[in-house]
């Protein structure tokens, strides 16, 4: 499958499948533009990937937010057990995770008509004026979807689902704003492997991208 094909399947709002790296988490995410969620891609990210369902934005959004790493927010508190907080993964990235939220007009936050409302929200945010004060009147935290931040620099800085997803959304001129959720395999209760996620993109005619060549593209585009 081209790298086209999948910025094709993104711009119609369909699914792509994200594979980071062996070397890296060794996952593939289900891949979606924040602005066309609606509830049925998340009950099918539920229903196929099964992993945490995240909202990935890019770090410029994420600035005029003024949102910071969890990990920057919890160094910065006042809570006592700070050797819990993780600065890198077992795989040398630090996680791009930050606050969870829910929009404001969802009940509990966690179905997927709530899901949805929040991520394709977030997109929303992205084209107003004054991003920040939409997005403290629109949003409460903690809530069910965590927000990830692409790191500066995106794919030169790290080369995660984040940055990968986000960088997808740019190159297919989408807002830069995409909801990511890892596949796990029920069979064998741990990350989905890249052949069986081969079988399910061809079954479903989505789109399979190896961060590998995402990677090479970036460094000639
Ligand atoms: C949802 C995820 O895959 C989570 O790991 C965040 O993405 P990554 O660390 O791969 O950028
Ligand atoms: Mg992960
Ligand atoms: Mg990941």
């Amino acid at each position: 499958m081209s790298l086209e094909t999948a910025l094709q399947s993104l711009k119609r709002g369909e699914f792509v499948l994200l594979f980071d790296s062996a070397g890296r988490e060794n996952e593939i995410d289900m891949v979606v533009a924040a602005e066309f969620v609606t509830p049925e891609h998340v009950a099918r990210m539920r229903q196929h990937a099964g992993g945490l369902l995240c909202i990935a934005i890019d770090n410029q959004f994420a600035n005029s937010l003024d949102l910071k790493y969890m990990h920057e927010i919890l160094s910065d508190s006042s809570i006592s057990n700070k050797e819990m907080i993780m600065g890198l993964a077992p795989y040398g990235d630090h996680p791009t995770f930050s606050l969870s939220v829910n929009h404001y007009q969802t009940y509990t936050g966690i179905t997927d008509n709530d899901r949805s409302l929040t991520i394709r929200e977030m997109a929303n945010i992205y084209n107003v004026e004054n991003k920040q004060k939409k997005f403290v009147s629109s949003f409460k935290t903690p809530g069910h979807v965590p927000l990830l931040i692409a790191s500066k620099g995106l794919l030169a800085a790290r080369q995660g689902h984040t940055e990968m997803s986000v960088y997808l959304a740019q190159i297919a001129g989408l807002t830069p704003v995409t909801a990511i959720c890892e596949m796990m395999d029920a069979e064998t209760y741990t990350a989905l492997s890249v052949d069986k996620a081969e079988k399910f993109a061809k079954q479903n005619g989505i789109p399979l991208i190896d961060g590998k060549e995402l990677l090479e593209y970036a460094k000639v585009h």
